[in-house]
C-alpha cells in the first residue's frame, strides 16, 4: 500500500501540518519553519498558549504560511477535554473562548475549535454548549468557530461524537461562522461511510483532517484509502486544506513519504 499510494491522477490538494502532533519536539515557531521546508501549504495547532504569539506571528510571516486554527484550552482539572458543554463551568468555558479568540487574532489564524468536553448524558449539556457556541461566534467576528465530533474510544464521554449531531447543533445555533471540523479518523471510528457523510454535511464543513485508522499514524496505512477518499472529496467540491493530524510512526520527517508521493503524482 505505501509504495502504491497516489497511484492515479490526483487533483490539487493543499495540506496543513497539524503542529499539535507533527514536530512536537520543536518550539512552535521552529515547527512552522520546518512545515514550510517540508512543503506544507499551511499549519494548524492545538494549544499554543505557552508560546509568545509575537514569535508565532513572526514565523508565519517569514514562511508565508497561515495558521488555520487552534483549540480552546482543555481546562485545568485532571481529565478535562474541553469546557464548552459543561453546565457548571460556563465562566471558565467563556474565558477559554476569549483566550483562544485573542490568541487567534494576534497571529491571524482563521478558526478556533471550541472543545465541548466530557459531558455526555449530563443535564443541560446541549443548551450550555449551544449558548457558549453562540457566545464564541459573536466573539470571533470574521473568524470561523469549529466543533469536532471526537471518537468515544479516545475520549470516553465526550459530548460530541457524530456528524449529524454536529450538524444539528450548527443548525440550532444558527450562526454563519459556526462550522464542523470533519476529522476522518474520528468519523471512521464512530460511524464510517465517510464519503456519504462528508457529502451530506459539506455546506457545514469548515475543516477536514486525516490520520490512519486505527493507528492514528500516517495516512498511508490502515483501513481508510485516502488515495481514493481525498480525490473523491475534492470531486464533491472540497477546496479547503486537508489537515495532517496524525501521530508519526517514528519521526515526522521519516513519515512524510505520503506527501512526497502525492506531490510527485500531482506533478505527473
Ligand atoms: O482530533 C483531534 O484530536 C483534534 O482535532 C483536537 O482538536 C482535539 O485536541
Ligand atoms: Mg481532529
Amino acid at each position: 500500500m505505501r509504495s502504491a499510494f497516489w497511484r492515479s491522477a490526483v487533483p490539487t490538494i493543499r495540506f496543513s501540518a497539524n503542529l499539535g502532533f507533527l514536530w512536537q519536539e520543536l518550539a512552535l515557531p521552529d515547527a512552522i519553519r520546518r512545515a514550510k521546508d517540508a512543503g506544507f501549504d499551511a499549519v494548524e495547532c492545538h494549544f499554543p498558549y505557552a508560546v509568545d504569539p509575537a514569535a508565532v506571528k513572526a514565523a508565519l510571516d517569514e514562511t508565508g504560511l497561515k495558521m488555520l486554527g487552534l483549540n480552546t484550552s482543555r481546562g485545568d482539572r485532571e481529565g478535562d477535554f474541553g469546557l464548552a458543554a459543561l453546565p457548571d463551568r460556563v465562566e471558565e468555558a467563556r474565558a477559554a473562548i476569549d483566550q483562544a479568540v485573542d490568541y487567534a487574532s494576534a497571529i491571524g489564524a482563521g478558526a478556533v475549535h471550541v472543545m465541548a468536553g466530557k459531558s455526555q448524558g449530563v443535564d443541560g449539556a446541549q443548551a450550555t454548549f449551544e449558548a457558549n457556541l453562540a457566545y464564541a461566534c459573536e466573539a470571533a467576528g470574521d473568524m470561523t468557530i469549529l466543533i469536532e465530533p471526537i471518537n468515544q474510544r479516545d475520549a470516553p464521554g465526550y459530548f460530541l461524537s457524530y456528524q449529524a449531531q454536529a450538524a444539528d447543533i450548527v443548525a440550532r445555533v444558527g450562526k454563519p461562522n459556526l462550522k464542523i471540523m470533519f476529522d476522518c479518523y474520528h468519523a471512521q471510528i464512530m460511524e464510517g461511510d465517510l464519503l456519504k457523510r462528508f457529502e451530506q454535511h459539506l455546506p457545514m464543513i469548515g475543516h477536514l483532517q486525516i490520520a490512519a485508522v486505527p493507528s492514528r499514524g500516517e495516512p498511508d496505512e490502515g483501513e481508510i484509502a485516502y488515495d481514493r477518499l481525498l480525490p473523491a472529496m475534492a470531486g464533491f467540491g472540497w477546496d479547503g486544506h486537508v489537515g495532517a493530524e496524525y501521530r508519526p510512526r517514528t519521526t515526522t520527517d521519516a513519515g512524510l513519504g505520503w506527501m512526497t508521493a502525492y506531490k510527485s503524482a500531482a506533478r505527473s
